[in-house]
């Protein structure tokens, strides 16, 4: 049994909508089926998501959602009747749609965290339809039913422990099964999102559960690259990859597929191929525990921006016990995780992601740190980018990082951190979010350019 996850762009549109059929139709296996909200038809298009964040926003402020509303609705009623469908069913989720939005917005991230499963929600309904419509019998499966139940984090939920054990239940339904992406419900039956590009890790939790012999992400690309696609011309295409290297990639920028997916079937040991909805028959992407050798040490360069260093200096830092732990705690207090700590004799920097902070935030932080800590030199640094280079075949090769930092330096960048991950798969660069783009091109042509990978 497969489950195939179908992201935003493989049902934007009815077109769209039909290939995820005729996918589905020409294997059997393919019995559980993951979708997204409709993601963009075109490059200035908006997502589903998107237009459904602007309607909570707009409910919250008390302005008039009405257009709003329309604008996501009619995105369905576009499908449907690209698919034949009769209207009721957009009269069904423009009913889901009004009701979220006259819900309590006395706790405001849980209103918007409702309206926004719906993209998926309803999508997953209309779809499920669809394939009934057209002679393969299909299930829509809400998220509660199935009990994916997961803790109460707003906008970045996680399914707990019992959340397999009862999804496994639907290995037994001979209908196919459509579950909607994005979504789960706390024990105490609350509506919780994932992070942004969320219906990936519903997929993956599916996936363990049902204890899948592959977990197929349909996305748009025929596989996933070397290097990002919109930043390098052409960039290699990797045919396999592991697990640990896949997420550190992932993890710094590869979009095409959520890091926080692996995990499950990271740990059943399920086998992912990344595919194309556009070009079904290309190969894809194989991510699994080990790959054979190739002749690179390296398998993708990621590039992610939004990083701020928090920089501490104090004179005989290293020989103050415990200065270390009590930086992090301060950090804890305020609910900051932190990326990477460098550190110096007398310095240590703590690089984190920087939609963490605030303005307040810091200004609290600086004065704990001067207070508390007594330090010197305290202060934040902002709009820094990671560049992370990645290969399983990194920790047997040698003069690597000097290949890597003599490219950076072609450039004419400044490297303001770099950190070697301790299990060896990858080399981190700390720089300056405007050198962001032509650091990745120069890095990509020293360890891609000259040979294709094998
Ligand atoms: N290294 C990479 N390999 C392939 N695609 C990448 C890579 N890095 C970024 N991307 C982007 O990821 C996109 C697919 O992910 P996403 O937009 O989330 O698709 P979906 O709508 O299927 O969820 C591609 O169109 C591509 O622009
Ligand atoms: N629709 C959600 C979840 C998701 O995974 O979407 P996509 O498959 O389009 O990346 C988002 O935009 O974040």
């Amino acid at each position: 049994m497969k489950v195939s996850k179908f992201g935003g762009t493989s049902v934007a549109n009815a077109e769209q909508i039909k290939k995820v059929a005729a996918i589905v139709k020409a294997d059997p296996s393919r019995k559980f089926v993951v979708v997204s909200a409709p993601g963009k038809r075109f490059d200035a298009d908006k997502k589903v998501t998107d237009l459904l964040i602007e309607l909570a926003n707009a409910a919250i402020h008390n302005e008039n959602v009405e257009e709003k509303l329309q604008n996501v609705v009619n995105r369905y009623r576009e499908i449907a009747e690209g698919l034949g469908l009769e209207q009721i069913i957009c009269d069904v989720i423009e009913k889901d749609l009004r009701t979220r939005i006259l819900e309590s917005k006395s706790n405001v991230e849980l209103f918007v965290d409702n309206i926004k499963a719906s993209g998926e929600d309803n999508n997953a309904k209309l779809i499920s339809s669809y394939f009934t419509s057209v002679g393969m019998p299909a299930q829509y499966v809400n998220p509660k039913t199935a009990g994916l139940v997961v803790n109460d984090l707003p906008e970045r939920a996680q399914a707990l422990p019992e959340a397999y054990d009862n999804i496994s239940t639907l290995r037994n339904s001979s209908e196919i099964i459509v579950f909607p992406g994005f979504f789960g419900y706390t024990k105490e039956g609350i509506l919780r999102t994932f992070e942004r590009g969320g219906s990936d890790i519903t997929g993956s939790i599916v996936a363990a559960a049902i204890q899948a012999e592959l977990y197929e992400n349909f996305t748009d690309v025929d596989s996933v690259f070397c290097a990002n696609p919109r930043v390098v011309n052409s960039p290699a295409e990797i045919e396999e990859i592991t697990y640990r290297e896949m997420r550190e990639l992932s993890y710094a920028g590869f979009s095409v597929f959520h890091d926080e997916a692996l995990m499950p079937v990271y740990k059943t040991g399920i086998p992912v191929c990344i595919k194309n909805t556009n070009n079904p028959s290309a190969p894809g992407t194989k991510i699994v525990a080990e790959r054979k050798a190739n002749r690179r040490p390296v398998t993708g360069i990621s590039a992610d921006n939004g990083f701020s260093i928090l920089y501490v200096s104090k004179y005989l830092m290293n020989r103050e016990i415990g200065f270390g732990r009590k930086l992090l705690q301060i950090l804890e207090e305020e609910n900051i995780s932190y990326e990477h700590t460098p550190s110096g004799l007398d310095d240590i920097s703590v690089i984190m992601r920087s939609h963490q902070l605030t303005p307040e935030k810091e200004v609290r932080i600086i004065d704990r740190v001067i207070n508390e800590l007594h330090a010197e030199d305290v202060h934040f640094r902002h709009d820094f980018s990671m560049i992370v280079v990645v290969g399983e075949g990194m920790n047997n090769s040698t003069g690597l990082a000097a290949r890597a930092a003599t490219a950076i330096s072609r450039t004419g960048a400044n490297i303001e951190m770099i950190n070697q991950g301790s299990s060896e798969v990858s080399l981190a660069f700390g720089v300056h979010r405007s050198n962001e783009d032509k650091i990745l091109r120069e890095l990509y042509s020293e360890f891609f350019a000259p040979v294709t990978v094998g």
